[in-house]
């Protein structure tokens, strides 16, 4: 034999032998490895839809959420919203019980809308030896890369040190000021509206752009082209993420929707590049004293270590100010767009919300920010939008080690999947009230509105990997809530339909026009 010859045998070898560690490699991880933590699952009596393969219980979903979306349009508005958000999941409930398995793709999750087993669960496990859904990740990487939110371990250890300070009520003050300037120009744009002759306004499309402006600002400063730049790019990634019609956790979805797929990671790039130059600027004109926004305050994190260990890196920092975007700026705007419905729905909470207002803070004005926290009525009724509307539907983990709950295991591996709008909708943990709105619940119980459990208020998750923006948020909420009914009334719009759905963050599908008045 030639040598030319054998060298062909060695090349078809070769790649016979790599397309077979291929197959099976990819046998392995989409089959055999889910199936083995799925059987584990099982042994412990868990239910569930059957899947098929490779789509699980993808088909069933879909299914379920297109009869939904044509059935419902504008008849009344009704608070109980489970069964529109999460068809699948109400339905299966009521066949499985509120812990079961599904499956997205070839990814068994484990579904929990049941606190006690929550509680059990979560009890044993310390926030840094959770794990979040590796599909998850890969799929989200554009949006978080390394930052907080799928971070874990000793490095999520070390970025909560370095984050949580940052968050400290002293320096939410400082950031009080980069809250009120973007609100402001939006309400002057309303006015202006409003005196042209146009009263009614999709108050959801124009929240989101100014929480964006906000977060952008407290993050990593706005102030400069650079910054508007980073802001609109991540706003396009968002767009190009989470607007397509995916499939999650199926093998080789990514190249389904290829286009989409390339397309954010281009933006992804361009968004570290741009970040990059802003921290590198940062670094070249640092003089010791921090510029105060959450990356100025990280960056003085970092340089307070001395090399202890507890830093971020540069590439850590991008990946957090994208974090802080995507983690902060929809959420907040969320629960400002559903606090707008229900007052406008209640009239008489506005006008108590308005009464506290000028009472405590006063008519008009520069807001005093230490009197914000005197606005008790205003957070109950934040506390009760968050209950019925959550922004965050859900909460996710994946199991890191065995974990054992009373006599079952939940094994390393599993993927769990948390139905917050489940809990929070549940009349067994709230009463044959839970779909009404009634702030009032906070009154005397501040933290869990009188939830029959403890682990059946869940808006901002729970344990050591809870919110870490959630008195970000109070703050702006407050700030940006006290400006609005203080020049403003609102009131329902004919062509509002209420279609609560989910794009990652709970949302209302057709925008949210409201009839808005000067007073
Ligand atoms: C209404 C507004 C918000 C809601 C409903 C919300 C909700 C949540 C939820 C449910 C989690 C997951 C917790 C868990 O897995 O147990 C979370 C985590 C997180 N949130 Fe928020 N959030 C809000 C605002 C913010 C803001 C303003 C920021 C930052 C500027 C922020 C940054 C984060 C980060 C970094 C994490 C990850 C924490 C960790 O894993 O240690 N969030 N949030």
């Amino acid at each position: 034999m030639g040598f030319f010859e054998l060298s062909r045998v060695f090349f078809i070898l070769a790649l016979v032998v790599s397309l077979l560690y291929l197959f099976f490699r990819l046998l392995f991880s989409c089959w055999v490895l889910p199936i083995r933590v799925y059987r584990k699952i099982k042994k412990n009596g868990f239910d569930g839809p059957i899947p098929s393969f490779p789509l699980g219980n993808i088909t069933e979903i879909k299914i379920s959420k297109n009869v939904k979306d044509s059935s419902f349009g504008f008849s009344g508005i009704s608070h109980d919203i489970h069964s529109t958000v999460f068809p699948y999941f109400a339905n299966w409930q009521k066949i499985h019980g509120k812990v079961f398995i599904y499956w997205l793709g070839t990814e068994p999750f484990l579904y929990i809308a049941e606190p006690e087993f929550l509680r059990k669960m979560s009890s044993s496990v310390l926030g840094k030896n959770w794990g979040k859904p590796t599909v998850f990740k890969r799929d989200r990487k554009p949006m978080f890369g390394s930052g907080l939110v799928m971070v874990e371990g000793d490095d999520w250890v070390r970025h909560r040190h370095v984050i949580t300070p940052a968050f400290s009520p002293a320096n939410l003050k400082a950031m009080t000021s980069s809250m009120v300037e973007p609100a402001n120009l939006m309400l002057d744009e309303w006015t202006a509206l409003i005196s042209s002759g146009r009263s009614e306004i999709d108050v959801e499309r124009e929240i989101t752009t100014t929480a964006g402006e906000i977060i952008a600002r407290t993050s990593f400063g706005l102030s400069n082209q650079k910054g508007r730049k980073v802001y609109e790019k991540l706003r396009a990634m968002q767009i190009t993420l989470f607007n397509s019609n995916r499939y999650v956790g199926v093998p080789f979805s990514k190249w389904l929707c290829l286009k989409k797929t390339l397309e954010a990671r281009k933006l992804g790039k361009e968004i570290d590049q741009l970040l990059l130059s802003l921290i590198v600027a940062r670094k070249m004109t640092w003089d010791g004293s921090t510029q105060k926004d959450l990356l100025g305050l990280l960056m003085e994190g970092s340089h307070a270590d001395g090399g202890a260990g507890k830093s971020l890196t540069t590439r850590e920092l991008i990946d957090e100010c994208k974090t802080f975007f995507f983690g902060g700026h929809e959420t907040t705007a969320l629960a400002l767009t559903w606090t707008l419905l229900v007052l406008a729905l209640y009239p008489q909470w506005q006008d108590q919300l308005r009464e506290e207002i000028r009472e405590m803070i006063g008519d008009d004005g520069e807001i005093d920010f230490t009197r914000l926290s005197s606005l008790k009525k205003m957070e109950w009724v934040m506390k009760e939008v968050l209950r019925l509307y959550s922004p965050a539907p859900n909460a996710q983990r994946q199991a890191r080690e065995d974990i054992k709950v009373d006599d079952l295991i939940i094994p390393n591996g599993t993927n769990i999947w948390i139905d917050v709008v489940g809990m929070h909708h549940d009349p067994a943990l709230w009463g044959d009230d839970v779909n009404e709105f009634r702030p009032e619940r906070f009154e005397n119980d501040s933290l869990y509105g009188g939830c029959k459990h403890k682990m059946g208020y869940l808006p901002f998750g729970f344990g050591g990997r809870m919110c870490v923006g959630r008195n970000l948020t109070m703050m702006e909420y407050k700030v940006v809530l006290t400006l609005m009914l203080r020049r403003f009334s609102f009131s329902t719009s004919p062509n509002y339909r209420h279609s609560p759905s989910t794009l990652l963050s709970l949302r209302p599908r057709h925008g949210l026009p409201l009839i808005v008045q000067l007073i």
